[in-house]
């Protein structure tokens, strides 16, 4: 598995531990894509790990590294500017880091292509890299390995739980629930601490819990108060708070007073039956109010743990018994095996089947302490260079700015945490400060509203409108904004809606669709959600566990067939196999059936295919869908789009029912607290940590407007509503520059549309006018799609890697070799946007007067009709995109024969 070692280790001046801390679109994805090549030249890619937030996030690492290699194996002469610069700046990054010259490395490239698409990579996100950890340790952990991943119903849980209970704690439990004033959902609570169970553990191990009775502090204040009483009475306002309860007591101004004052002389309403005793009194007072919270506290969180550890026990016993755990208690699970040493590190690599030589982790600011905890381990390795003689590297990258996952354990106090974990052992910090995304206009009014001093590469000035709306109107406004795009040339696909919750998405696509404008949405663009699709996996569910009688139910309605034995008796065998029977079968073959068949490849049965297909969460390109992409701000986070319009929060803002505030310092959770009203004011220390709180409280809601106005890369249209607004930014009414249109009609080489491995099974021979052309015997469109890829990359290993499950790839490099010397030289994969549809040509030769396009088929069938209405088409829009002569031909491999139309 080792690769040849293709460096000489002594010019190598790659950083073993490096970190990269910068803004939004200072390119520090791309960095980690040019990391990840530069580590090409070093080892084999299932060694090299890396660590993305979501799938849709490790798709994108995956294409880009392709594109970012097909750049390095291309000519010049064959890119256009963007690219060419793209390219020098890869060229520039990895050779520095490998401290070898652009020619060794250009000469590598094909090594390079090959290296990556013949081998399994371990691009993946932080869940799923866990999760294959523990499926290959479950037996140490005491579960089983064909555990589903998902989560049990909790309610059910709770109501075990409450059952499990006998009567005198069932009646402790319900005097806890009704005491506490904000403690509305127990159950919220429980799974609230389970997020932190570990760490609670820690500082519950810390805690003294021999409790004084609570009782005497009560009877302490209340002489206390009854002496005031009795003094008072010439003073009814002052006589009135003593007769308070302390609740109340601290809702009114006179303890703030007294603090700041030091003394009740100067307390309003004290003047006349102020004495000199009563300052130590109070300040007694005040003292047994802190101690009686505290109590309070203690008394609080020594039951609710003994009722959590109840609870927990409880639903780990059900998910033992259901098989099913959560990606959190996955991580649990893997923490202790990794953590207590039950498994040796040895061992891990040796049953991971790589050696995690390499550590690349993107958005490092929303990692939890628990996944960081996983990693420390193997970081602190490859720090300490222990153990191996082998290159090894971590390198992660993020932007405190853009930490908006606090809520689900994400800690950016982390990423200088880890930065001085490893600063002893040579780790250094690489700042960028140039913004490769966005127009001037954005990037300064960026830089204005937050601070920032930015510079922007772009030459363009681009668009930014802040408008105002009310909440009833914010639709409206939404379609008027997007009128006044396409008014200036910008289509609806290269408009993105940023809005703030899943509901507002639901509403927004009904509005618009009710206008008549086409949208894309996640739920719409899911793989799994597409009929096909959907339907493929009902029936293999079926096949699994024939008890489902609803999932053969689905499958039928989806594909609107009877029950026929015939075509559903599918032998159980590789799950590749039987899908590919089924879309035979059932004539299922789009894109998204295409998709699931290729995921289904890395499945070796069919039971693991069903246990974890609630994991397959690709989605079909937005690109793909004609319309506009609405999508939630924590959704769009390290995407970029042309036109960008945000939406302030139209749903109310939850409020927050934790009645736990959690306190960390370094990273590393210090204390808990019970919210108490205005405990504040009577102790420091608490108030401490309920500022933080509140501070930190804002600072996310800050990350997410950054987040979202730093996706933009030509104009930024922000509309805040006029009464309620979200945006804790100081946003004025205005309007600067001019929208850019989209580029759509100009002739250009869209490399980024190179698909491979992945992907790859999206493309089908032709885009326009699918209806027409859409061939049907998916055998015929992978040969297709394999010839395809062959011209492109021109690496039959790399073709055999990717398309051997799925056509003759003998019959493949047969046809391609034939081909090959038959045809010019010219631009491969040539795609284009014309009246709305997305086009591709398949090889393009610029001459002195004019263009020649030919169009390979595998086949000739006996109506050709299509075919040559097809490539008519691409005469026409060659012709109108670039103003000169075209011409066309349909080559078909079959019999090497290129017939002009
Ligand atoms: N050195 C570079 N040369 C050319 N283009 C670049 C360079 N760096 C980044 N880009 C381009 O700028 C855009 C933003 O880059 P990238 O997505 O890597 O930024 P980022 O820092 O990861 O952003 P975010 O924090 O928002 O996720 C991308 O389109 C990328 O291709």
């Amino acid at each position: 598995m080792k690769s040849e070692k293709l460096i000489d280790e002594k010019r190598n001046m790659m950083k073993k531990l490096l970190s990269v801390e910068a803004s939004a679109g200072s390119g520090k994805t791309f960095r980690l894509a040019n990391r990840y090549i530069s580590l090409l030249n070093l080892d084999n890619p299932v060694n090299i790990v890396a660590i993305t937030f979501t799938n849709k996030a490790a798709n994108e690492m995956k294409e880009r590294i392709v594109k970012f290699l097909f750049l390095l194996k291309k000519n010049d002469e064959e890119l256009d500017e963007k690219e060419r610069n793209e390219k020098n700046n890869i060229i520039n990054m990895v050779c520095n880091e490998l401290g070898i010259n652009k020619k060794e490395l250009l000469y590598k490239i094909d090594y390079l292509i090959k290296l990556f698409l013949t081998n399994d990579n371990n691009i993946q996100t932080i869940d799923s890299f866990i999760n294959k950890i523990l499926r290959k340790f479950s037996f140490y952990a005491g579960i089983r390995s064909n555990f589903d991943v998902g989560d049990i119903n909790i309610d059910n849980v709770f109501n075990e739980f409450l059952k499990s209970l006998d009567t005198y704690e069932f009646n402790k439990l319900i005097e806890i629930a009704k005491k506490e004033e904000k403690f509305t959902s127990l159950l919220e609570f429980f799974e609230n601490l389970y997020e932190k169970d570990k760490e609670i553990k820690k500082i519950m191990e810390n805690v003294k819990w021999r409790i004084k009775n609570e009782n005497n502090v009560m009877e302490e204040i209340e002489k206390i108060k009854n002496s005031f009483i009795l003094a008072t009475a010439e003073c009814k306002q002052v006589n009135n708070f003593f007769k308070k309860n302390i609740y109340e007591m601290l809702k009114v101004k006179t303890i703030p007073s007294f603090l700041e004052n030091g003394s009740l002389e100067k307390v309003r309403g004290f003047k006349k039956c102020y004495e000199p005793w009563m300052d130590r009194e109070f300040e007694k007072l005040i003292e047994y109010i802190k101690i009686y919270f505290n109590f309070k506290e203690k008394i609080f969180f020594k039951n609710l743990f003994y009722f959590y550890e109840k609870y927990k026990n409880l639903k780990w016993k059900i998910k033992n018994e259901e098989n099913i755990f959560s990606f959190k208690d996955i991580e649990h699970l893997v923490y202790y095996l990794l953590r207590e040493n039950k498994i040796d590190k040895d061992f891990l690599y040796f049953r991971l089947d790589s050696k995690i030589n390499h550590i690349l982790m993107d958005e490092f600011q929303d990692t939890s302490i628990t996944q960081w905890e996983i990693f420390e381990p193997l970081v602190d390795e490859i720090a300490s260079g222990v153990g191996r003689s082998e290159e090894r590297s971590f390198f992660y990258v993020g932007d405190v700015k853009q930490a908006i996952y606090r809520f689900r354990g994400g800690n950016k106090e982390l990423f200088s945490e880890v930065a001085n974990r490893y600063k002893p052992f040579g780790l250094e910090v690489e700042k960028l400060d140039t913004n490769f995304r966005s127009a001037k206009n954005i990037v300064n009014f960026v830089n204005e509203k937050f601070g920032l001093n930015e510079k922007a590469h772009s030459d363009k000035n681009g668009y930014v409108e802040v408008d105002e709306i009310e909440k009833e109107n914010a639709f409206e406004k939404v379609y008027e904004k997007i009128e006044f795009l396409n008014k200036n040339g910008v289509k609806d696909k290269d408009i993105a809606v940023l809005v703030f919750t899943n509901d507002d998405i639901l509403n927004l696509a009904e509005f618009l669709e009710n206008k008549g404008k086409k949208v894309v949405t996640a739920k719409k663009a899911e793989v799994k959600t597409q009929p096909s699709a959907k339907a493929i996996i009902s029936l293999m569910k079926y096949l699994h566990n024939k008890k489902l009688k609803i999932e053969k139910l689905n499958f039928l309605s989806l594909i609107g067939k009877k029950w026929n034995e015939e075509e559903f008796d599918i032998k159980i065998q590789r799950p590749v196999k039987m899908i590919k029977e089924i879309m035979d079968k059932n004539d299922l073959v789009d894109e998204a059936s295409l998709k699931l068949l290729y995921y289904s490849s890395r499945y070796d049965t069919l039971e693991d295919f069903v246990n974890d297909i609630e994991n397959f969460s690709e989605e079909l390109p937005y690109k793909e869908f004609d319309g506009i992409t609405i999508i939630t701000i924590h959704k769009s986070k390290g995407l970029e789009f042309d036109n960008v319009i945000v939406l302030d929060r139209l749903t109310k803002e939850m409020s927050d029912r934790g009645n736990i505030l959690f306190y960390y310092e370094n990273a590393r959770l210090k204390e808990i607290k019970l919210k108490i009203p205005n405990r504040e004011i009577i102790d420091p220390e608490y108030r401490i940590i309920k500022q933080n709180e509140e501070k930190l409280v804002l600072e996310d809601k800050k990350n997410v407007e950054y987040v979202a106005f730093t996706r933009a890369k030509n104009s930024l249209i922000i509309l805040k509503r006029n009464d309620k607004s979200i945006f804790l930014t100081d946003l004025e009414k205005i309007q600067i520059g001019e929208v850019i249109p989209s580029s759509g009609n100009k002739y250009n080489v869209i490399l980024e549309k190179i698909k491979v491995k992945l992907r790859n099974y999206g493309k089908q021979e032709v885009k326009v006018d699918e209806e027409e052309y859409k061939p049907n015997d998916y055998e015929a469109i992978f040969l297709g799609n394999a010839l395809h890829y062959s011209f492109e990359c021109e690496d039959l290993e790399a073709v055999r890697n990717i398309y051997g499950d799925f056509c003759n790839i003998e019959e493949v490099k047969k046809l391609y070799k034939k081909s090959k010397n038959k045809l010019p030289n010219g631009k491969k994969e040539v795609p284009f946007i014309y009246n709305k549809k997305v086009g591709r040509i398949d090889l393009l030769v610029e001459e002195d007067d004019g263009f020649i396009i030919i169009d390979y088929k595998s086949t000739k069938p006996n109506d050709i009709r299509g075919y040559e209405k097809q490539v008519r088409h691409y005469i026409e829009v060659v012709e109108n995109l670039t103003a000169k002569k075209a011409k066309g031909y349909l080559f078909y491999i079959d019999i090497q024969k290129k017939e002009k139309v």
